[in-house]
């Protein structure tokens, strides 16, 4: 691999996966690559390019560290535990400082966990994550997930997530 200190390195787009602790991001990287291990850094081949999927974990500690790996990526999937409905706040300004940091980087939220009752529609995640107001130029998109409700993956949701990246990268 050439190393050229930004995002141009030709088939291989890295994607980083953020979101709080417990949001689904390794759920999501289990389900897409089909390995059983839970790994931080795991690779996709598909016939248009290799997606190079990068999770860092969503734990306080670990969160100051996030918008030092932006300048790499390509694109980054936010994962969001819709379920979660005390943490949402916390939820959209860790998602709003990232927005500030990189100013066109595409992105793809995954309101995730909609099997669970409690679960707040795409509509009521649009609001309580303010995306309404994200302009500009950026590409953005909101997506209702399930990505790993007791290792249970819903292929048809990580096919329309693959069609999407391999769209954003
Ligand atoms: N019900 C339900 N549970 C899910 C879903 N996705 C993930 N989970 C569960 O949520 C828990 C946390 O999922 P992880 O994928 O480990 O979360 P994470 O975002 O990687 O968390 P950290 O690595 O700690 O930051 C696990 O017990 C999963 O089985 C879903 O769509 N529905
Ligand atoms: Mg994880």
């Amino acid at each position: 691999m050439v190393a050229d200190g930004g995002r141009g390195a030709q088939g291989e787009k890295q994607v980083l996966v953020l979101g709080l602790d417990g949001a689904g991001k390794s759920s999501m990287l289990q389900g897409l690559t089909g390995s059983g291990t839970c790994l931080c850094r795991m690779s996709l081949n598909t016939p248009a390019c290799q997606l190079d999927f990068l999770e860092i974990g969503g734990g306080e500690d670990l969160r100051r560290y996030w918008a030092e790996y932006l300048r790499r990526t390509h694109v980054l999937v936010y994962v969001v535990d819709s379920s979660d409905r005390r943490r949402l706040p916390l939820a959209k300004d860790e998602l709003h400082r990232l927005l500030r940091a990189e100013g066109q980087l595409p992105v793809l939220v995954l309101g995730n966990k909609q099997d669970k009752p409690d679960a707040v529609s795409v509509p009521e995640l649009r609001e309580a994550l303010s995306l309404g107001g994200v302009g500009g130029e950026r590409r953005l998109y909101l997506m209702a997930a399930q990505l790993g409700a007791d290792g249970f993956h819903a292929p048809c949701s990580l096919q329309a997530v693959q069609d999407l990246l391999l769209q954003l990268v």
